[in-house]
Order: structure tokens, then C-alpha cells, then sequence
């Protein structure tokens, strides 16, 4: 069954397959948004079936939250949780100091107010995410419908005074309408190719009026697990380096696989 899954999707599962080690029973878990994130969900949702887990879910988008309905996990709203011990979570890019680009997928304001509700918070990632500088993916950042069209000539007036490199902004669209967030809100994507100072980016988009929240996620991961196609998993882990792994076996897990794909 593994020969059926492409090198990228080997490489988000055993991803997933591992950050699993930081969930235990009883715990109230932050579940991530996009597609790495949905076989961590799969592969939580299994362990509830089949090993009896005992976890609270709380999603970061309705997507996620139907999906980990669909495979048994209890899903509860954060203010019921109100503080979480652990949320895994996908990234469209990190860096080596554990900073994020996300939002590719457009759940960034909830991810990152569940993130920054965790005691921890862990990225599952296959390799290609890894970048020397932020800014190669673009950053997506959630703005209010009414006067976006204001809102993005200011963001492009403030990169300009900033002196970032690319400055081209563009409105996230489904088909012919603009996309909306869970909020109701829509989402310029800032194609930047290289962002100098995300710190400062990222505190100045935030000031802006119009402007919800941005996908820079800054001191907020603790480990990226790293997931490669050839199945070896590596822990990114913010205070402890790297640590290597082994190679994750695939037979134990054929079954999940087969569940997975099919
Ligand atoms: O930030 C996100 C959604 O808003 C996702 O985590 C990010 O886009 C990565 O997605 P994928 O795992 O599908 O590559």
C-alpha cells in the first residue's frame, strides 16, 4: 500500500505519524489546517478508535473540524478548552529559527490563535518547506472586506517605506469572488520573495487598520518535524537542535495507509 502514496504525501505522513508521540490521554490538542495536518488527524482519529485515546480536539478551521468528527475524535470549541497542551499544526514555510510562513490554506487567524493557546506548539512539515529566508511562499494576510481595496494600497504604500524587495499584493480569489475565511474576511497574499525582518513585518502589518492578522508566525513554534519521502522523520526542536531519526517502519502501518488513500 505504501508504494501508492507519492514521495511528498510519505513524506507529510511519517510527518504526522510522529508528532502523534506528543499526544497523550486526557489531553486537550489544537489540530492543525491543510493537508499535512489532515493526516495527523487520521492518524489521532485511529488511535481513538483503535488504542482507546482519550483527547479533546479543538480545529482551526470547519474543515478540520469535520474531519476529525468524521474519524471519532471529540471536538470542542477553544473557550471551552481555553488553554491547550499541545497543537500540530502544517506550515507553508520555516526557517531555522523556527519561524513561520502560514496561511496557505487560509485558516491563519485561528491557527494562530490556537497556536499561541498551547503550551506547545508542533509544525509537521515534509523537507520542502525549509527555507534560509522567509518570504519565498507569499504571505498571506487576513484583512476585513470593507475597504480592502484601501487596506492593500496601504500595505503596499508601508512595504515601499520599508524598502521590502517585492511588493506586488495580490486578493486571494475562489473562482470569481474573493476568498473568505472562516471569519468572513479575505486574504491578501504579499508576494515579498525575501522578507529581511519578518519581526518588524509582522508587527507592522498588525498595526494596520483593515488588517486582522498575518501569517508570520514569530517565537511561536517549538519543534518542526520534518518528514522526508523516503520515510526518515528529523525533530527541529527550538531548544535541543536536531535530533535524527530513524527511518519510520511502514509496516505497522500499512493498515492506516490503506485507510488513508482509499
Ligand atoms: O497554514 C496552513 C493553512 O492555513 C497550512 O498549515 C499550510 O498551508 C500547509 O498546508 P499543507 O500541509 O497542505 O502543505
Amino acid at each position: 500500500m505504501t508504494g501508492e502514496l507519492s514521495p511528498i504525501d510519505k513524506a507529510k505522513f511519517v510527518a504526522a505519524k510522529r508528532a502523534t508521540d506528543y499526544v497523550e490521554d486526557g489531553m486537550r490538542v489544537g489540530l492543525g489546517t491543510g493537508s499535512t495536518a489532515a493526516w495527523l488527524v487520521r492518524c489521532l482519529g485511529e488511535m481513538v478508535r483503535e488504542e482507546g485515546l482519550k483527547i479533546k480536539g479543538v480545529p482551526t478551521s470547519t474543515r478540520t473540524a469535520e474531519l476529525a468528527r468524521e474519524v471519532g475524535i471529540e471536538v470542542i470549541s477553544l473557550d471551552a478548552a481555553r488553554w491547550l497542551d499541545v497543537t500540530i499544526d502544517g506550515a507553508d514555510e520555516f526557517d531555522e529559527n523556527l519561524n513561520l510562513i502560514k496561511g496557505g490554506g487560509g485558516a491563519l487567524l485561528q491557527e494562530k490563535i490556537v497556536a499561541t493557546a498551547s503550551d506547545q506548539m508542533i509544525v509537521i512539515a515534509d523537507v520542502g518547506k525549509e527555507v534560509e529566508t522567509l518570504g519565498s511562499f507569499p504571505l498571506p494576510v487576513e484583512v476585513v472586506p470593507y475597504g480592502w481595496q484601501t487596506t492593500q494600497a496601504l500595505i503596499e504604500e508601508t512595504l515601499v517605506s520599508m524598502d521590502v524587495l517585492g511588493r506586488r499584493t495580490t486578493m486571494r480569489m475562489n473562482g470569481d469572488a474573493p476568498f473568505v475565511t472562516d471569519e468572513g474576511n479575505h486574504i491578501l497574499d504579499l508576494h515579498l520573495n525575501r522578507i529581511g525582518d519578518a519581526r518588524q513585518l509582522a508587527m507592522v502589518m498588525n498595526q494596520m487598520p483593515g488588517v486582522v492578522e498575518n501569517g508570520l508566525f514569530i517565537d511561536i513554534c517549538d519543534a518542526v518535524i520534518v518528514g522526508y519521502g523516503d520515510g526518515r522523520v528529523e525533530v527541529r526542536d527550538i531548544n535541543a537542535g536536531t535530533i535524527e531519526e530513524a527511518m519510520l517502519d511502514f509496516a505497522e502501518t500499512d493498515n492506516l495507509f490503506t485507510d488513508l488513500v482509499d
